[in-house]
């Protein structure tokens, strides 16, 4: 795993000299997605990659103990066990990047994962002490050929299934600063391993930048050992420009990802957008040599959306990237049809909805 991106001193002079070319980004978003669909069991080995970099989210007003519990059971055994083993992928410990709740739920989380986790059988031979919870690894790998057979996912590099919270006022962050901050320090007290702030869209679309990147870095802080998604609400920044210009703010200052969307905009994660964002993680790569983590979140709802996905970042990043530790894709409903078309892969025919119950 690279290291932590530390941030650095706010550049303005990059931030100001930015221009992005839309339409060089509308047509390479085209590219990507005319790409040829991989089959068969190419298409399995990348879906099974897409599972490990799912962070698996509810975010609802009316979320409860027990739909949390449900969540993080099915993010504990994402693909049915007899469909796994029809791939020999049953022991390869396959489970989903994260379960990403509100504030208030990650206690439910927390004690969820940690019962799922005490009933499962460990994979790989390995537990890992987190937080008092044992928890499994799962395999990611940190290459990713063109052409793979499921069981080329093993690999040498290990996970672990995470709990995200979302923080400061999420999803529009209209919230005191001093309340956006407390509800970060909250949800790290209470056990999330990882925080999806939103950023304040106000300072992006009033040029204040360095009043952002002030308040990412307070976010920083307050997360301490906790990694720092920082979402920029794209659908509400107006222009490309705007997007590749809160993306470098948000490195600058310390996000250890930046991710599209909350799901609650009008216009979430798109191809372009990703474009600009992951040109402008490379950016920042090149001047500092470090690597931030990538996450498309928002109405991605089926599993060839999640091949797309991959091949955007394998084709913008490199390999290096395909893996939980800098790409997620944050999703609520795409795992169902992730689940469908394995099912699909292995029996020849699709399932009634009473065949995957927990989809
Ligand atoms: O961060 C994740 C998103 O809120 C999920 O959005 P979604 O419900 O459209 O999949």
């Amino acid at each position: 795993m690279s290291a932590r991106n530390p941030g650095m001193h706010l550049d303005l002079e990059w931030v100001s000299k930015v221009r992005v070319n839309t339409q060089a980004v509308l047509k390479r978003a085209q590219q990507i997605q005319g790409r040829k669909v991989a089959k068969k069991q190419w298409q399995a080995a990348w879906l099974l990659k897409a599972v490990t970099c799912i962070d698996l989210t509810t975010l609802a007003g009316d979320d409860t103990p027990s739909n949390v519990h449900r969540l993080c059971m099915k993010a504990t055994q994402p693909i049915r066990h007899d469909l796994l083993k029809s791939m020999d992928m049953h022991d390869k410990g396959i489970t989903t990047a994260a379960v990403c709740v509100y504030p208030s739920r990650v206690a439910d989380a927390v004690k969820s994962l940690k019962a799922a986790n005490s009933s499962l059988p460990v994979a790989s031979g390995k537990t890992f002490d987190i937080a008092a919870l044992k928890i499994r690894f799962i395999p990611s790998s940190d290459t990713f050929p063109e052409r793979v057979q499921p069981h080329c996912l093993t690999s040498r590099s290990l996970f672990l299934i995470l709990f995200a919270s979302v923080a400061t006022g999420f999803p529009a962050g209209q919230t005191p600063l001093k309340t956006r901050l407390a509800e970060v320090q909250m949800a790290v007290e209470d056990g999330a391993k990882e925080i999806d702030i939103v950023i304040n869209r106000t300072l992006a679309l009033t040029g204040q930048w360095a009043a952002l990147y002030d308040e990412i870095r307070q976010f920083r802080e307050a997360c301490g050992n906790a990694h720092m998604k920082t979402i920029l609400a794209v659908g509400e920044l107006g222009t490309f420009t705007n997007v590749y210009k809160a993306s470098v703010v948000s490195m600058m200052a310390g996000s250890d990802f930046i991710k599209t969307s909350t799901g609650k905009e009008t216009v979430n994660a798109t191809y372009p957008v990703a474009i600009v964002m992951v040109r402008a993680i490379r950016d920042y790569f090149l001047r500092t040599g470090y690597k931030v983590g990538f996450k498309p979140a928002g109405g991605i709802r089926t599993a060839q959306e999640s091949v797309v996905w991959l091949t955007l970042m394998k084709e913008e990043l490199g390999d290096k990237w395909l893996n939980p530790h800098l790409f997620r894709l944050g999703a609520s409903s795409l795992l169902a049809d992730i689940e469908r078309q394995i099912y699909h892969y292995v029996t020849g025919r699709y399932p009634a909805y009473h065949e995957l119950p927990m989809a």
